[in-house]
């Protein structure tokens, strides 16, 4: 039988098949030690091969194949070095929630998310929500922002999960796929997901299962079922993504207009900062590329490593 992990707590995960039939999975004891190198070789989203088997009148599976990941996002384990673990798994794309104030989204912060969405191969759409609170000026900072990201090719939509603007907009984008949401503490992600689907109150869930845990703060990702044939992973308690390792010389892959622009530089590993006959800089000074855009990447890639390396799963 095949299919999709919905939760995983542990040695136990809870399998769905496209039929619906809900059964709860161990893992295969040999497969469990085929070297991989993470603390939960099975996450939320992944797509697996199981048997059933009957103890006792309980019928349970055993997983015995995981099939091959479109993406999959982790988590470096705090107290196993070398080890990560796996939050979720084919994941179709990750709403970032943006607010202009209260609270402040800096560019900076997106530009690392989308550098970091994109190294993960997760796509990203922005949501500036929050719009109905803003004034005039704030309007034209949102789409200002807008109209940056689009020209980079990111969807951008306004919205608001109090007035409900352009929830159906999101809804629509949701049909037939695997969406999280992510962004700082209070953009309003539990809100908007309670507008987009009113009976699933994830925020009460995410309490009642930190209650459940005591004092322990580990948390596990779900996914759920909307009722409009969506699906979404929450992830209690993380907010963003973990942190990738990258070199410098890979940074500018990861920003669409510098990726398009460096077959042109002089030469092939220009890393875009001081090098002669450089695409990046000419496009630059010919306000082709956004500055807030140009200056994300050099923090990327000089010195701000503190900042970059930060695990931004913890400070959101
Ligand atoms: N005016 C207005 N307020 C909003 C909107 N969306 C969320 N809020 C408010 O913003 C506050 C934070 O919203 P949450 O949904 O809790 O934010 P969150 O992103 O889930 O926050 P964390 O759980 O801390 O990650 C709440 O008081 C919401 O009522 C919106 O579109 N407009
Ligand atoms: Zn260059």
């Amino acid at each position: 039988m095949t299919g999709h992990v919905y939760k995983s707590t542990g040695s136990w995960y809870t399998v769905k098949t496209e039929q619906g039939e809900i059964y709860e999975c161990r893992m295969k004891g040999k497969f469990r030690i085929k070297g991989i190198k993470s603390t939960n070789p099975i996450a939320v989203g992944d797509v697996v091969d199981f048997e059933l088997e009957a103890d006792n009148d309980k019928v349970s599976g055993i997983i015995f194949n995981i099939h091959d990941r479109t993406n999959y996002i982790v988590r470096k384990s705090v107290n196993l070095s070398k080890q990560t673990h796996i939050i979720a798994a084919n994941i179709d794309q990750v709403f970032l929630l943006i607010t202009i104030n209260n609270p402040p989204t800096l560019t900076s912060f997106i530009d690392r998310f989308l550098v970091t969405a994109n190294a993960y191969s997760v796509k990203t759409i922005l949501l500036f929500n929050k719009v109905d609170t803003y004034d005039e000026d704030t309007l034209n900072e949102v789409r200002f922002l807008a109209h940056t990201y689009r020209k980079i090719g990111y969807e951008c939509i306004g919205v608001s999960a109090i007035s409900g603007k352009n929830v159906d907009k999101v809804k629509a984008l949701m049909q037939g796929k695997v969406s999280m949401f992510s962004g700082h503490s209070g953009v309003g992600k539990s809100t908007l997901v309670n507008a987009i689907e009113p009976s699933l109150d994830i925020k009460t869930k995410a309490i009642s299962t930190q209650h459940m845990q005591g004092q322990h703060t580990t948390t596990f990702a779900e996914m759920f079922d909307l009722s409009f044939g969506a699906q979404i992973i929450d992830t209690p308690g993380i907010k963003g993504f973990g942190v990738v390792d990258m070199d410098k010389e890979e940074v500018g892959d990861y920003f669409p207009e510098i990726f398009a622009l460096k077959q042109d530089c002089k030469f092939n590993n220009c890393l875009h900062i001081q090098e002669p006959h450089c695409a990046v800089k000419n496009a630059l000074d010919n306000d082709e590329i956004a500055f807030s855009r140009y200056r994300s990447y050099l923090q990327i890639i000089e010195g701000d490593e503190e900042n970059y390396r930060t695990d931004n799963w913890d400070n959101q």
